[in-house]
Order: C-alpha cells, then sequence, then structure tokens
C-alpha cells in the first residue's frame, strides 16, 4: 500500500504545506491522495509514482520538504475525471483532498479537507460508471457456519442482504453479481479463493461485530429495530449490512438519503445457477469477448441504461415463482397485442437514466443536465401513463400505478431549470429567467452594464461640452470618468477626484458610485444565487425522493418488458406456459443466438423430458450440433424465468430450481486447474447439487483423460444423475457405449441422435452435410474422419487414418460374433466398443491350452516365470 516515505526525524523541517498533506495522508494511508493546489490535484512521494505508472503521467519533483525532494504527480482539476476513472477501473480507490473556503480570503495556507473517498464499488459519478452495468459494493461477514452478505449500489440507492450456508453458494452469489469491491473481515480463517477476488477490501473484524451492527443500522435508518427489513434474527446478515454501512459512511463522508431500505433476497427463490453455468450459457459474456453473440446481447433492446441493467439483474437471477413470471408473459403478450409497444418505447428515449439521476440528486452532485433530463423525463410521464391506461394487464397496471403524478417535482424543474443548461454550475446559466426576481436582477445588471456606460458616458459628454470625456474601469479604482488634464478645469463640482494621471483626472460621481455598487460583483452574487437556487431546487426534489425512485423502478421495468415484446415480435417468440407438472416440452425451439448468427436457416428441434423420461443421451457426429441442442434448451428455461417469451413454436415447463452445466469449451485453464481436474470438480459440483427439479447439461463428460477411464466415469455419472439425483438431464456423448443405459428397465433413459449425410458434390469431392435435426434413437456412425477432413487435416493423415478404423472395425467385428449379448444394443452399422471382448493374448493361449492337473509344482513354477516374461 502507498504511504508517503518522508524522513521521520526531519518532520519539523516540512514546510507548512506539506505538513498539512501528511495529515491529510495519514487519515487514508492506503489509498492514493488527491490533494488540491490551485487547478490542479497532486500527488506525492509514493502516490506520486504509483499514480506515475498507472495513468502513465510525468513523475517530477516539487522542491524539497523535510530536507529531501518532494517527488510529484499531478493530474489537472477540470479533466481529474477521466484520470479517477481509469484508477478506479485498475480497483484503485483515492481520497480527494479539497482546499475549503475561497483560497483568495484565506490568510495563510488555504484549509483543505478530504471529502470523500472513491473507491470502486461506491462510484456514483456519471463518467466512472458502466451505464449498462450495476457496480456493487459488497460485505461478507463469516460466521460458524455459513456466511452473512449484504451489497448495495450507491449509484441506486439499492440494498440487499441474504444469508448462505456453503462455499458453494456463497461462490454462486459472487458470480451472480460481480461486485466491484468486496469488504472481508482481515482474519485468517476465510478460505484461500475468497482473498483472490477481484476487489477485495480488508476491514477490521471487529466492523462485522452483529450487535454493533444493529445499532448502526438502527440509527442510519432510524427505526426501532431491523424487523421491518426481515433482519431480526439474522445476525450473518445484519453483521454484513453493518460492516457495509460503515464502509459507505466512511468514504462518503455524507449523508446517503436515497439508502432508504434494505431488502433480503432469498437465494431459494432464485433458480440456482453457479458461475460456470453462467460461463457455459454464455448469458452476457464470452471467452473470445464478443458481447453481442451472448444471450444479453440478443435479448437486450431496452431503451434505457436502468432497464438495460434491469435485464442484466433478471437474465442472472430467474425466478421460481410462477404467478410473477405469468405476469409479466400475459404483460409482454399485452403489450404486443395491443399495439402499444412502439408508442410507448418511442416516449421512453425522453427517459435517461432517471434511476441514477435521482441518486445523484440525493448525494447532491447531481449536475444541470440531470436536472434537464429529470425535467424531460417527468413531462413524459402522463403520455405513458395515458399509454398504459387501457391495457388489461395487472402487472401493466400495477407498474402505471407506480409511477405516480410527480405534478409539482414536474412543473417545479420545468420554471425553474433553462431549456438547455450547460453541463457544470460553475459559470451559471442554468437557472432559467423568470423564475428568481433577485436573479433575473442580478443578471440584467451584469449585461446591461455596458449599455448603462456607454449612455452615461454620452449624457456627461452633453451636459459638459467635454467631447473628450470617457467612462472607463480599472481593477484598483473601479468606475471613472476621466477628463485630459487640459480640460479638466472644465469638470463640474460634483465630480469627485479619485485617482490623477500624467495627462488626465479621473473623477466619480454619485450616479456612477451608486452603480458601481450594484454591479461590481453582480455576476459573482448572480452565480452565487444561482447556486443557492440549485441547492433548493435539489432540496425541493429530495422531499419527494421515495415516490421519484419508484417511478424510475417502475419505468425500468417497463421497458425491460418492453424489450421482451420487442424481441418476441422481431424474432417469432412465443409465451412459455409454467405448470406445477414436472417435466421440460419444447416443440420446434431454436438457440436465440446461433439464429441471430448463422445466415443459415436454424434447423429447430424438439424436447422432451418428464419424470418417466429424465435423461436423453444424445449421440451423433461432431459438428453435428449437440452442444447447441442442449445449451438451447437450458436457454429457453432460463428465457421462460425470466418472464421472456422464448424462440419455440411451444414451451411446457414444470418447476425448476436449478441450472448445472458441464460443458468443456472455453475451460479456464488460467485458473491454474488442468482440463480434466476443472471438468472433473465441475461435475462434482453437478452431482452434489442437481435435485428431480434441477436441469442439467453434460457435454462430453470425461473427453479429458484416457479412454477407460473417461468412459467409465462418463456411465457411472450418468447412471448417478439419473438414479441418484434423478435430474432432468441432457448428456451428449462420444462413448456409443452409453446408448445401451437406455435399455434399462425404469431408468427414465432415452436415446437421441444428431445426424449428417455423406454425399459426392458435382466435382466428385466427398462432402458431409449435418443435418442438425435430432431424432429419437442412438447415432450409427460418427463422422470423425469426415469432419477431421473438413478441419484441413492434411490428406496422407486422413488416409492412414481411415486404413487403422478399418482394421480395428474388422477386428471388433470379429470379437463382436463371439461378444456377449449386451453388444444386441449396437446398430446394424456398429461403432468402435471400447468395452468388447479384445483379441485374446499369448498369456491367455497359454492358459489356454494348459492341464494344471497334470503339472508339477516345479514346472508351474517354470511356466509362471514364462508367462511373466511375455507381458
Ligand atoms: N439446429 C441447428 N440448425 C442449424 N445449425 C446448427 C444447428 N445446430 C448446430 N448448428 C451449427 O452447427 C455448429 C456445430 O454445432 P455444435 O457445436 O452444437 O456441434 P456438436 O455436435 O456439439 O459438436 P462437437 O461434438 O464437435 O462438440 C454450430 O456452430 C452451428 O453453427
Amino acid at each position: 500500500m502507498s504511504s508517503p516515505r518522508a524522513p521521520k526525524d526531519a518532520a519539523p523541517e516540512h514546510t507548512p504545506l506539506m505538513k498539512q498533506y501528511f495529515s491529510a495522508k495519514a487519515e487514508h494511508p492506503e489509498v492514493l491522495l488527491f490533494f488540491r493546489m490551485g487547478d490542479f490535484y497532486e500527488l506525492f512521494y509514493d502516490d506520486a509514482r504509483r499514480a506515475a505508472k498507472l495513468l502513465d503521467i510525468t513523475l517530477t519533483q516539487r522542491g524539497s520538504s523535510g530536507g529531501a525532494p518532494i517527488p510529484m504527480a499531478g493530474v489537472p482539476a477540470h479533466s481529474h475525471e477521466g484520470y479517477l476513472a481509469r484508477l478506479v477501473a485498475l480497483g484503485e480507490s483515492v481520497a480527494i483532498c479539497e482546499q475549503i473556503g475561497d483560497p483568495a480570503q484565506a490568510k495563510g495556507l488555504v484549509e483543505r479537507r478530504v471529502v470523500r473517498i472513491v473507491t470502486p464499488g461506491t462510484v456514483t459519478d456519471e463518467a466512472l460508471l458502466d451505464e449498462r452495468r450495476d457496480t456493487l459494493l459488497m460485505a461478507l461477514a463469516p460466521a460458524r457456519e455459513g456466511y452473512g452478505l449484504a451489497w448495495a449500489d450507491l449509484s441506486s440507492g439499492r440494498f440487499f442482504v441474504n444469508e448462505v450456508e456453503s462455499d458453494d453458494a456463497l461462490a454462486a452469489e459472487l458470480a451472480r453479481l460481480e461486485p466491484a469491491e468486496l469488504l472481508l473481515p482481515d482474519q485468517d480463517s476465510l478460505p484461500e479463493w475468497l482473498g483472490a477476488q477481484a476487489g477485495v477490501r480488508r476491514r477490521a473484524p471487529w466492523l462485522f461485530d452483529a450487535e454493533a451492527a444493529r445499532r448502526a443500522l438502527t440509527r442510519f435508518f432510524r427505526v426501532h429495530d431491523l424487523a421491518g427489513f426481515g433482519l431480526d434474527a439474522r445476525p450473518r446478515a445484519t453483521a454484513a449490512a453493518g460492516a457495509l454501512l460503515a464502509y459507505v459512511e466512511e468514504t462518503q463522508k455524507q449523508r446517503l438519503p436515497h439508502l432508504s431500505s434494505i431488502a433480503f433476497e432469498s437465494a431459494e427463490d432464485g433458480i440456482a445457477m453457479n458461475a460456470a453455468t453462467r460461463r457455459h450459457l454464455e448469458l452476457d459474456s464470452r471467452v473470445d469477448g464478443n458481447l453481442r453473440h451472448t444471450l444479453l446481447g440478443v435479448i437486450d433492446t431496452s431503451i434505457t441504461p436502468m432497464g438495460g441493467r434491469l435485464l442484466r439483474r433478471w437474465l442472472h437471477r430467474p425466478l421460481r415463482d410462477q404467478r410473477v413470471l405469468r405476469e409479466r408473459h400475459h404483460a409482454v403478450a399485452t403489450l404486443l397485442d395491443t399495439g402499444v409497444l412502439e408508442p410507448l418505447r418511442e416516449r421512453f428515449r425522453a427517459l435517461g437514466d432517471l434511476e441514477r439521476i435521482l441518486a445523484r440528486v440525493a448525494l447532491r452532485s447531481a449536475r444541470p443536465r440531470d436536472l434537464s433530463t429529470l425535467r424531460d423525463g417527468l413531462a413524459a410521464l402522463p403520455d405513458i401513463r395515458a399509454e398504459l391506461s387501457p391495457l388489461d394487464s395487472p402487472r401493466l397496471s400495477a407498474l402505471a400505478a407506480e409511477l405516480g403524478e410527480h405534478g409539482d417535482s414536474a412543473e417545479l424543474l420545468a420554471r425553474a431549470v433553462m431549456a438547455q443548461p450547460p453541463v457544470l454550475l460553475r459559470d451559471g446559466g442554468v437557472i432559467a429567467d423568470g423564475f428568481d426576481a433577485e436573479l433575473d436582477e442580478l443578471r440584467r445588471l451584469a449585461t446591461n452594464a455596458d449599455q448603462f456606460l456607454l449612455d452615461l458616458e454620452a449624457r456627461e459628454r452633453a451636459a459638459t461640452g467635454i467631447a473628450t470625456l470617457k467612462v472607463g474601469y480599472n481593477r484598483v479604482h473601479g468606475y471613472f470618468i476621466e477628463i485630459s488634464k487640459g480640460q479638466s478645469d472644465r469638470a463640474p463640482l460634483h465630480y469627485a477626484r479619485r485617482q490623477t494621471l500624467t495627462g488626465a483626472e479621473r473623477y466619480i460621481t454619485e450616479e456612477l458610485k451608486t452603480f458601481e455598487d450594484k454591479v461590481l460583483g453582480a455576476r459573482e452574487r448572480a452565480l452565487a444565487r444561482e447556486k443557492a437556487l440549485y441547492e433548493e431546487l435539489l432540496d425541493a426534489l429530495n422531499q419527494s425522493l421515495e415516490p421519484l425512485k419508484r417511478c424510475a423502478a417502475a419505468l425500468s421495468e417497463l421497458d425491460a418488458l418492453c424489450a421482451f415484446s420487442e424481441r418476441a415480435l422481431a424474432l417469432d417468440w412465443s409465451c412459455p406456459v409454467l405448470t406445477d407438472s414436472p417435466g421440460i416440452h419444447i416443440e420446434r425451439g431454436r438457440h436465440p443466438v446461433v439464429e441471430a448468427v448463422r445466415e443459415e436457416p436454424f434447423e429447430p428441434n424438439d424436447l422432451a423430458l418428464s419424470p418417466e423420461r429424465r435423461m436423453l443421451v444424445i449421440t451423433g457426429p461432431n459438428m453435428g450440433g449437440k452442444s447447441t441442442y442442449m445449451r438451447q434448451n437450458a436457454l429457453i428455461v432460463l428465457l421462460a424465468h425470466i418472464g421472456s417469451f422464448v424462440p419455440a413454436a411451444a414451451a411446457r415447463i414444470g418447476p425448476i430450481d436449478r441450472i448445472l452445466t458441464r460443458i468443456g469449451a472455453g475451460d479456464d485453464l488460467t485458473r491454474g486447474q488442468s482440463t480434466f481436474m476443472v471438468e472433473m470438480s465441475e461435475t462434482s459440483y453437478i452431482l452434489h447439487h442437481a435435485t428431480e427439479h434441477s436441469l442439467v447439461l453434460m457435454d462430453e463428460i470425461g473427453r479429458g483423460t484416457s479412454t477407460y477411464d473417461g468412459l467409465a466415469l462418463a456411465e457411472a455419472c450418468a447412471r448417478h444423475l439419473a438414479q441418484a439425483n434423478r435430474a432432468f438431464t441432457l448428456f451428449a456423448t462420444h462413448y456409443f457405449e452409453l446408448t445401451a443405459l437406455a435399455n434399462e428397465p425404469g431408468a427414465g433413459i432415452a436415446n437421441v441422435h444428431l445426424d449428417a449425410v455423406e454425399h459426392r458434390d458435382s466435382q466428385g469431392n466427398e462432402r458431409l452435410v449435418f443435418m442438425h435435426a435430432v431424432r429419437e434413437g442412438p447415432a450409427n456412425r460418427s463422422f470423425g474422419l469426415q469432419v477431421a477432413a473438413l478441419a484441413g487435416l492434411p490428406r496422407p493423415v486422413i488416409a492412414q487414418a481411415k486404413g487403422l478404423l478399418e482394421r480395428l472395425e474388422s477386428g471388433m467385428a470379429a470379437s463382436l460374433d463371439a461378444a456377449a449379448p449386451a453388444a444386441s444394443a449396437a446398430p446394424a452399422s456398429p461403432q468402435l466398443g471400447l468395452f468388447a471382448p479384445p483379441m485374446p493374448s499369448p498369456v491367455e493361449e497359454t492358459l489356454r491350452g494348459l492341464d494344471p492337473d497334470a503339472m508339477s509344482p516345479r514346472e508351474a513354477l517354470d511356466l509362471l516365470y514364462r508367462m511373466k516374461k511375455m507381458v
């Protein structure tokens, strides 16, 4: 951590300015200190070295203090936001030390104070935030069993808590929420992987004390107890919330009226997905970084950033409550059927990011354009309500009611704020003309001054008859009437001498003095008045903060639901049916992302899973579409559970508690685990967590190790999933042996396959055409060599492989003739069976030919030695 390394014993020799710096730095040793000096924020010592490296700015020196030169780096105050954004993105925190009061008025050193600390999880400045992603601060309170979790989004005011019982559940929550900053108690007992999370900040363990937290929270929220937040008898969550609040208060150093309540978010209410599942299904990220080719990339056509953030939250937390989901589905259908979709979406364009604007209003950092956007947004409300009012949808009606009226705020903003205010309040011109008489007067004075002076000059010339008389101004003496020396004896008596120059005399009159008093500083006073009015405006808006926040939340949800409708219409999706009876039935389902990306038409496929048919073993050629089929079904189930329509002709889905996947592509080798190790730990997670309400995808399990080990593991896992977990499972495999599982009575396992056909094209080249259609029964060929040829393997290698394959297959055929009845499950054209009996070995031949009863002990021992040599 950075700290000034200044010579300690030389402290008395430090300059007063550096003493001021050290005292500020001493309070914030762990973060970079931006020390305001005039038009710059300066960093010193180790902070300067660190910032120079991170920001690629020049490291210089500023004189010396305490007998040593002071390393220094600085950023201009007017453009410091860009630098802050970069530091925060790099996980750094920055304490902002401002000059307090007016430097021009200060006697001696101007006072300086740290006014706030910008940290990755607490930023609220527009420039430092990702528009379409929440920025979360999280605190974690470990208990003897499980953990308490609290997370807050200061840029919206949302504050949640939860409790989890295991490390697995904790990891899943971290993967879902991806906090920008994670507060952990500074103690050794935490699992090692937690410390390796992004954005970890260690805090003193006593900050995570449940009883102290309860007191701090009741004080902060001004409540008697925490029962209203669902926090009574939840010491773990309370401790986490308290630790979070302490950090927020410490860094923000101001009131936080938008943090107005805490909500308990139970993990059981959502369909559980762990980090691997989110990654495998490419919900909102991809290994190649192409975000358009993710599920979110396809479904997010929301208009407002707040709508987009809500959609992402929904996507990461599919719900289990079918009543809520049915209401969303109904709302989406209503928007579609009634033709209000486009007019409504058009209105959303005026809205902007009301949610974050309101947070900045609460934090009093809202800028003029935030207020004009809020004004325009509120002005759009009556039209939005009018579009919604005739609709017959419970959810839409509830949202219309949540919007509220906000006539007072709308009217106030319409009167108070200029049509197009400047970016910053600093130079004024924000408060509209006609809003405040005093401001109008001050502005009139400031702008009319020039004309007044010209008029005065003309009048005085006429009155005195001195044609060279001039009215002027200088900083020291203020306004004056100037008459050349030669004419000065003609100056009227009421002219009071102000200044004598070599060639001229300068005078002041009563009228000019009065004018001067009024005008001098009119601009400054107008600005001060504007700032005061701006603060009053923020006060007034803060009076209505809660209803305004509810309005922004309702608008976000409307935007998200409209995006679902728009997608359903544009992509021809249908409304899923959620039922209480277990099973998943999908007709003509498609993969939303593959379909959007591919130029050729997508082949739709059905899925039927029920309590009697729990597992599908999926076989077929490489490139045949197995992975696509599995993922599309998971995505359809997921979309149905966030309230969206789905890419299928029809879908009927029973209760689902988890989606669990093991899919090979994009294995994360950066975590220092081998491919096989990753495969097995993900499989182990699935076998431990899948229930009879879970949807499990297993893609080519066992491929990461030797063939026999792999097959044995794959079969054992498939059996366990079908018999012990009893999960709804899609099991894609190249191990043909697994197709025999379907023959076991009562196992609930069926075979489906994908196919390809070979044909010669007009040039006589062999071509492989993938059918992409899922059919009942096992596949009969794997086309591995043909796919390898397609991939460009050299012809001699393919030719040699063909020869080897033929030899292996003929060996197989011979052994199959004599083989056990298990082989009867094999198709007419056999694949190579790994567990088929191999050719007899010389040792076996020898054993078969001997008669142990006819051998002496000595002969038996000799034979044993000979056989040992044979193997
Ligand atoms: N139903 C479909 N309709 C059209 N194209 C499809 C369909 N399914 C898959 N595809 C295309 O085929 C490609 C290969 O599919 P996929 O990766 O699912 O095959 P696979 O059987 O899992 O292959 P492997 O066994 O080699 O992993 C996909 O990238 C996609 O472009």
